[in-house]
């Protein structure tokens, strides 16, 4: 077979540039198209992987005409629906990149647009693949901390504006130069740390859980004079097991890639038997158990070819017939968005909730 031909539809999310050079080193995919209706948001896409004009569109069914293998989509969140049920009528797999969708309404049309058209739907969560959270799940698997009862979560960055693909850095001045008109600050749009980032939270928190959901869900959300976004998100998820929460912040004192802020951008798991803490990028985990009670460094696992980001291991699951799994499954990523549905409604109604159906 020949190379997986891929498009890159929308460059409305930064992490379009990380994948498009995902899919260029890998030996057997190739970037056939990109779109998005502002030529410039393409331009460092285009010199970045050297693609030529007949590859570039600023019309959809044009690019689509190119007939992809996979389309990656990178749309504003509000929009992840109406192009996966536009895709859907393409033939070709469909890889979003977080979030799953604005809604649980929306990401279930996403799912039944896909059904019956014998092709994939995975949604890519990045911080799948850092090799710190990757060992807190094997460690879990393993049975290392017993029954795990309770998740934490504090993640984040100093705001969606201040890096590009690759985290390129922007300057303030330019994140308030861009701010006013930006999607990512736009209720409509599925803007909001909540919508950003509490899918990251809730869905790998599900997948360390095997799949549980929780009971009831809280949550409150800043207020900030002037933004009709949410820049900071507390929730708290009722299992049957016990309470986790879960935080999203724009606006942390650095970005944890370059520098981990305070709070730790951190998954802490909390077993029967044990506890793991997994810093975003850290070179190991902390592990506690009954047998060492001490604060214990292991190094993070190297993660096998086909599991070091979301494009090799969708292309390995595609080359071998199988569903994507994990975090990455519809199944799966649905319970995170129901998590999410019900804490944004839980912020509006300033009430505990019951877990949407
Ligand atoms: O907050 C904006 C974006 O920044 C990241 O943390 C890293 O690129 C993404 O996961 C998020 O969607």
């Amino acid at each position: 077979m020949g190379k997986w031909r891929i498009a890159g539809i929308s460059f409305d999310h930064m992490h379009m540039g990380d994948l498009l050079r995902q899919v260029d080193a890998h030996p057997e995919a190739e970037i056939c198209a990109i779109y998005d209706p502002d030529p410039a948001r393409m331009q460092a896409a285009i010199a970045a992987f050297g693609l030529p004009s007949e590859a570039v569109f600023t019309d959809f069914d044009a690019c689509m005409a190119t007939a992809p293998d996979i389309a990656l989509l990178c749309a504003a969140t509000a929009d992840h629906a109406a192009f996966a049920e536009r895709l859907a009528t393409h033939g070709c797999h469909l890889f979003v990149e977080k979030p799953f969708a604005a809604s649980v309404e929306d990401a279930r049309r996403m799912i039944a647009a896909m059904a019956g058209t014998g092709r994939q739907m995975a949604i890519n969560w990045p911080l799948t693949w850092v090799p710190s959270h990757a060992t807190a799940k094997r460690l879990v698997d393993e049975g290392t901390i017993g029954d795990l009862l309770e998740v934490h979560y504090y993640g984040g960055n100093r705001g969606p504006l201040f890096h590009l693909a690759d985290k390129v850095e922007v300057t303030p001045e330019e994140v308030a130069r861009r701010k006013p008109d930006s999607w990512w600050y736009k209720r409509a749009s599925g803007g909001g740390s909540l919508l950003d980032y509490l899918g990251y939270d809730a869905t790998l928190g599900t997948w360390f859980l095997d799949g549980e959901a929780p009971l009831e869900v809280a949550c409150m959300v800043d207020e900030a004079p002037g933004i009709e976004v949410d820049q900071h998100s507390i929730t708290l998820c009722r299992y049957a097991r016990g309470l986790s929460k879960m935080e999203t912040r724009w606006g942390t004192f650095t970005d944890p890639w370059t520098t981990q802020p305070q709070p730790t951008c951190v998954f802490v798991l909390v077993g029967s038997n044990g506890t793991i803490g997994s810093p975003d990028y850290a070179p190991h985990v902390t592990l506690q158990t009954r047998a060492r009670p001490e604060a214990t460094p292991v190094p993070v696992d190297t993660l096998p070819e086909g599991r070091r980001n979301g494009i090799e291991y969708v292309l390995s699951c595609l080359a071998r017939g199988t569903p994507v799994g994990g975090p990455l499954s519809p199944e799966l990523s649905l319970v995170g968005q129901r998590i999410v549905d019900t804490a944004a409604a839980s912020a509006r109604e300033k009430r505990t909730l019951p877990l949407v159906p």
